[in-house]
């Protein structure tokens, strides 16, 4: 029987629909979330990535601002602007696309957030707070994962969870998260030796690689449940990490690419930005 194809975009309506009540909530408080994101350079991916915040920041009625900045931009002109931002009362999330241009610090500049407006939960505040289990904001994408697998049923406490990939956007949270859900965790990388013999263990396979065909359904233990968080371009077309169509046949439950973890992640990220403007209006 082929897999359910657990669908990002439903799972994001359902989370959007509930941050409406939210945004209505806090504008009876005179608050609307407002959020930054700076953007470095002419990245044509990037620049669409942006275009999916902008758009549901309309949708959920956020003030929205987009700092378009030019490719040879100084690092300390981006770490002045979000001084500013840090300062600015509108402004409650502050995202800084990725990857930044050579000359400027990745680490410096995610640094100069301040951790309360860091809706991407890549400040080392948030990082360390989200390890031992304190409140932080978490990171869309990963947190985007645990929801699509709470909203469709799947029970993680006791699962044995594969994650393919060790990134500090992607991979490492991931695995932290599973971790508190109570999952039984394995990263892979790679230079994990023979990872197949890892991958067929797996009640729950996240692959975050960024190569496509890197799960093949010889991979996949039948009925395991496999969330797709690649993102390729193979002839034009986006595809995830895994063989779709044949891994499908063996999962329980897979996720497409594109419409899978890519709308949960913007998803999530509006999540954060409400969750920031509900802190600061207590
Ligand atoms: N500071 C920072 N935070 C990020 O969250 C961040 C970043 N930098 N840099 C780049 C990655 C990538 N990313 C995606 C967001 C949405 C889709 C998405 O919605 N994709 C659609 C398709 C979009 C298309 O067709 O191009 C989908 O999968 O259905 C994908 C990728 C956020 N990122």
């Amino acid at each position: 029987m082929p897999a359910n194809v657990i669908s990002g975009k439903e799972v994001s309506a359902q989370i959007r629909a509930e941050l409406k009540d939210e945004v209505a909530k806090l504008a009876a408080k005179g608050v609307q979330p407002g959020l930054a994101v700076i953007l470095v350079g002419n990245d044509p991916a990037s620049h669409s990535y942006v275009k999916g915040k902008e758009k549901a920041s309309i949708e959920l009625d956020f003030y929205s601002e987009i700092h378009r900045l030019d490719e040879n931009v100084s690092e300390e002109e981006v770490l002045l602007l979000i001084k500013k931002l840090n300062a600015d009362p509108k402004i409650h999330g502050i995202l800084v696309q990725l990857p930044l241009p050579r000359h400027i610090s990745e680490h410096k500049v995610i640094l100069a957030i301040d951790p309360r407006k860091d809706v991407d939960g890549f400040h080392p505040q948030n990082v360390g707070n989200m390890y031992i289990g304190l409140p932080a904001f978490l990171p869309c994408t990963p947190h985007g994962v645990i929801q699509m697998l709470k909203r469709s049923g799947v029970e993680i406490a006791g699962k044995h969870a594969v994650v393919i990939g060790r990134s500090n956007i992607v991979g490492k949270p991931m695995a932290q998260l599973l971790l508190s859900e109570n999952a039984t965790v394995t990263i892979c990388h790679s230079r994990t030796k023979d990872l197949p013999s890892f991958t067929r263990q797996a009640d729950i396979l996240i692959p975050a690689v960024g190569r496509a065909g890197t799960v093949r359904a010889d991979m996949v233990k039948p009925g395991a449940v496999v969330i797709d968080v690649g993102v390729n371009r193979v002839d034009g077309k986006l595809v995830g990490d895994c063989a779709f169509e044949e891994v499908s046949e063996v999962a329980s439950m897979i996720t497409p690419v594109p419409g899978g973890v890519g709308p949960m992640t913007i998803t999530m990220l509006m999540y954060n930005t409400v969750e920031s403007a509900k802190r600061h209006s207590e």
